[in-house]
């Protein structure tokens, strides 16, 4: 049985193109994300999956059944699917407890299993005016996760959160996808948030997707300079420039992340490092090999300033 099947979606708002031919399938415990710039179409997409915005044209079938648009429903949304907005409300002046029991459809113990993934159990006693904005964040998870959804969609998790409560949640998203079976589907603006996490991503722009594969894939084959910026930083070498440095490419250009420039042993190319830059786990370091200019990822103190190196480039 097909999981989610998205066909030739075609939205306009405000006269102008939003989405445009949107097309994929998701398999079931797939972890998929769907990463672009801001403005790419990512909640648009996402909230038309959920049945909570109408398409234009095109169809989305889940579980081999139309999804279908609020105009078309007495209450907009489908019960197996559970969309968390960028911009979620809690119910204000109730104990979390209260705001769990609403709508939860698990028993007792599979409802508890929930709030200890979502690192929860501390918070509910707590009204929602006592608990921090990523608290917030894990208490609409799980509020959503026991009206027992098959497809969690989840738009811009991360915004919003410091470092410490970004990790939690992106352990309990982990989580979520492995001791509760779910299967989610996220949109990032920064995908290095879903690059360790997401089995595929697809990469939108001005409403397109531009770019579908593997994490590996999209970070180290990008397809072009949006999808290259879009996971960080990287040398964009003509065919005649990759030719200089000992790679064949039948492209007419490539983009090649800094940390897959390496220092070599003998036979390597001459380049000088003209600043070095420090980020802690790494050292960013400019390099100059003859005319082309290169960015390196390297171990601190690897390389010093104004030194020349013998540099390789690893495929
Ligand atoms: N209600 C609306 N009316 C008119 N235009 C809209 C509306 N909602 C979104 N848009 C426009 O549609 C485009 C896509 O917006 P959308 O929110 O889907 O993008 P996004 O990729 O999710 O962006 P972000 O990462 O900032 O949330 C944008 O140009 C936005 O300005």
């Amino acid at each position: 049985m097909r999981f989610l099947a998205v066909n030739g979606i075609n939205k306009q708002l405000q006269d102008q193109p939003v989405l445009k031919d949107v097309s994929f399938n998701q398999l079931q415990f797939q972890k998929l994300a769907i990463a672009g710039a801001t403005g790419s179409g990512k909640s648009t997409l996402l909230k038309i999956i959920s049945g909570l915005v109408q398409t234009d044209e095109g169809t989305v079938d889940f579980l081999e059944k139309r999804v279908k648009g609020p105009l078309d429903v007495l209450i907009p949304g489908h019960p197996g699917i559970a969309y968390l907005s960028q911009h979620f409300e809690l119910r204000n002046n109730f104990r979390v407890e209260e705001i769990l029991e609403r709508d939860n459809k698990l028993t007792e113990e599979d409802a508890m299993h929930v709030y200890e993934v979502c690192r929860i159990t501390h918070l509910f006693k707590r009204k929602n005016d006592q608990i921090s904005g990523g608290e917030r964040q894990r208490v609409a998870l799980a509020r959503l996760l026991t009206t027992a959804p098959q497809l969690l969609v989840l738009d811009e998790p991360f915004s919003n959160l410091d470092m410490i409560h970004k990790q939690q949640l992106k352990d309990v998203i982990a989580d979520i996808s492995s001791e509760l079976s779910i299967t989610c589907l996220l949109t990032s603006h920064d995908p290095l948030d879903v690059l360790s996490w997401a089995d595929r991503i697809m990469i939108m722009r001005h409403g397109e997707v531009v770019q579908e594969g593997t994490p590996q894939e999209v970070y180290l084959h990008p397809q072009d300079e949006y999808c290259a910026a879009l996971f960080g930083k990287f040398n964009h070498l003509e065919a005649a420039q990759a030719a200089v440095l000992g790679i064949k490419t039948a492209e007419k250009s490539i983009y090649i992340r800094p940390e897959k420039i390496v220092l070599a042993e003998s036979d390597g190319i001459d380049a000088k490092a003209l600043s070095v830059k420090f980020f802690g786990s790494y050292e960013e370091v400019q390099l100059q090999a003859g005319d082309i200019p290169l960015l390196m990822s390297a171990h601190p103190g690897a390389v010093k300033k104004g030194e020349t190196v013998k540099i390789r480039v690893e495929l």
